[in-house]
């Protein structure tokens, strides 16, 4: 299993470490354009294998896409994050151009990859990634709703004051401040609804902090997260590796799901060695309905920046 992660900044390095702790990938070869700096960070993750108990071969590329043909998965994450006070969907200027050269060149050297696209305004780019490369819609992942699902459940763990093992629930929709669809109603502790615990108005308090988790992170930082949007990859990148079939929130591309078409926006899909291997139908609320509509239009909006 050959896994390449184009962008060695702080969600690749991130993604590429918990992969190779997870010791399922023969190999892992990381690019960036910066001069030296995958392999600088491939070597120094590297002198971590002894130390962590991992087979994994990691090697870095400066640009050389031959390094990575062959890749049964490639995740990509180049591109520049936001900033304090940014939204994600400011990223698209710059992001786009890059996200577009980076899949066709992946492609290209990698003609059966499947692509895990992280770059943000996550599910445009995944979107674009689709109008670029023409690959079928199961080999094409946005990963934004596992990342987010994570964050949810750390905040309702945190309301209920319950350990996150507890708890269970899903975030859909797009991945944006605003967009976000957290399942408050469906989430769980032990199969009981979370609202047996907490009160209304402390679950609407979990649900915006939710929306806005990346948000929180990135005025605490100075720039966006990376340990639990690496860890999220990782977690997508082993599914289909190991073909576990898992359910995660995914952005894909959907033809009359949920009720929408030519957009990619996360919804439930089962991953396993085909990529996106079936989008799960859960039954919405008329209200969660309605902000899954109204999160498709902002998503639509931001693909009709595209130039494609
Ligand atoms: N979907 C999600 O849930 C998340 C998405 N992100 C997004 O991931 C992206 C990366 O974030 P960070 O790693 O924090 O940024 P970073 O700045 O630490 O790393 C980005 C890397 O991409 C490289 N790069 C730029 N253009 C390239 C190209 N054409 N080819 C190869 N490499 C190139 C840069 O040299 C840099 O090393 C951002 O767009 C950010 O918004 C971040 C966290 C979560
Ligand atoms: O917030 C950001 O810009 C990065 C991201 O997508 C996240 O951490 O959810």
């Amino acid at each position: 299993m050959k896994v390449t992660v184009v962008g060695a900044g702080a969600v690749g390095a991130s993604c590429a470490e918990y992969i190779a702790i997870k010791d399922f990938a023969s190999e892992v070869v990381i690019l960036d354009i910066k001069e030296g700096y995958a392999e600088g960070k491939a070597m120094d993750l590297m002198q971590t294998a002894s130390l962590n108990g991992f087979d994994t071969k990691i090697t870095g590329s400066t640009s050389d896409y031959s390094k990575t043909a062959g890749s049964d998965i490639a995740v990509i994450t180049s591109g520049i994050p936001r900033k304090p006070g940014m939204t994600r969907e400011e990223l698209i200027g710059i992001n786009a151009g890059i996200v577009k050269t980076v899949a066709q060149n992946l492609v290209k050297e990698s003609p059966n990859v499947i692509l895990i696209v992280v770059s943000n305004p996550m599910d445009t780019m995944t979107y674009l990634a689709h109008k670029v490369t023409g690959l079928p819609k199961n080999r094409i992942i946005g990963m934004g709703g596992a990342l987010d699902s994570a964050r949810f459940k750390y905040r309702l763990a945190e309301a209920l004051e319950a350990p996150i093992s507890d708890i269970d629930g899903m975030v859909i929709g797009g991945h944006s401040d605003t967009g976000m669809v957290p399942l408050a109603s469906q989430a769980t502790r032990n199969s009981v609804r979370v609202s047996e615990f907490i009160s209304e108005d402390r679950l609407q308090q979990v649900v915006e902090d939710t929306k806005v988790g990346g948000a929180t992170l990135t005025k605490l930082l100075g720039t966006s997260a990376w340990y639990a949007p690496g860890a999220a990859v990782s977690a997508l990148v082993q599914a289909i590796a190991c073909d576990q079939k898992k359910m995660f929130p995914c952005s894909t591309m959907l033809d009359g799901e949920y009720g929408l078409s030519d957009i990619c926006i996360g919804v439930p899909v089962i991953l396993g060695k085909n990529g996106i291997e079936k989008i799960v139908d859960v039954p919405l609320s008329d209200a969660e309905k309605a902000k899954m509509k109204e999160s498709a239009e902002g998503v639509k909006k931001t693909n009709g920046l595209l130039d494609v």
